[in-house]
């Protein structure tokens, strides 16, 4: 049966100061990388035949370490834009808890976990264009809802790792909490409400297998 396996990164510097992240392109903190072999450790033995990731060095970097780990450092690995974290607008940065003093629990729930709610925009646009100037600013978002996320991120689910499963080959996605939530959402066809309950922590593999119809026989998600 085929594999596909989502890892979210190791802890992140950001999520250690318990900051809203997004596109920022932070590094993993120690426990981050001890994550990511932690992650690695239960996917001993398996094969991908491809990884794919986002253009932030916390998912990348992730990544490495897993595909280290396993010698599979010659497998080839795609990094795109696609499946970076949600944008967190003019949120990023900020503290966690200070948001939920300024603004109450029950918005920064739905900024941080309803399907549709956009957080607060940013109101320039991002000067760090550097891993997104071959595709233009219209790229770019100021600020995304899971469901804008899902429009990008479904896309290349669909082109570039639905077809490789259907052909037997076990993939591997490397990413974040909001993407892999938006794949969650489209792999098990969870409806906008319930998305609202999903949480993916830091470098626990989710893993699915699918017959050759690509319906799920088995995962681990509820197990986690
Ligand atoms: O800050 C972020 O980008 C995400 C993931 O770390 O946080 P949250 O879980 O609050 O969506």
């Amino acid at each position: 049966m085929v594999k596909l396996v989502m890892v979210r990164h190791g802890e992140s510097i950001a999520n250690a100061l318990n900051q809203y992240t997004g596109w920022s392109d932070v590094g993993l903190t120690q426990e981050g990388i001890v994550q990511a072999h932690k992650a690695a450790e239960q996917l001993e033995g398996l094969y991908f035949d491809h990884v794919h990731t986002s253009v932030l060095k916390r998912a990348i970097m992730s990544a490495y370490i897993i595909q280290d780990e396993l010698n599979l450092n010659y497998v080839p690995i795609t990094k795109t834009w696609r499946l970076n974290e949600r944008h967190y607008g003019a949120l990023r940065g900020q503290n966690k808890d200070v948001t939920r003093r300024e603004f109450g629990m029950e918005q920064v729930h739905q900024w941080r976990r309803s399907f549709y709610s956009i957080p607060p925009r940013l109101t320039q646009p991002d000067p760090n264009i550097g891993p997104y100037k071959y595709f233009g600013p219209e790229i770019m978002p100021r600020a995304e809802s899971l469901y804008q996320a899902y429009q990008r991120i479904i896309p290349y689910y669909v082109d570039n790792v639905g077809p490789r499963l259907l052909d037997g080959k076990n993939q591997l996605i490397v990413a974040h909490g909001s993407t892999i939530r938006a794949l969650i959402k489209y792999i098990e066809n969870i409806n906008d409400k319930d998305i609202d309950g999903v949480e993916v922590a830091n470098g626990k593999p989710l893993i699915y297998e699918f017959d050759d119809k690509l319906n799920i026989v088995n995962n681990n998600r509820m197990k986690k």
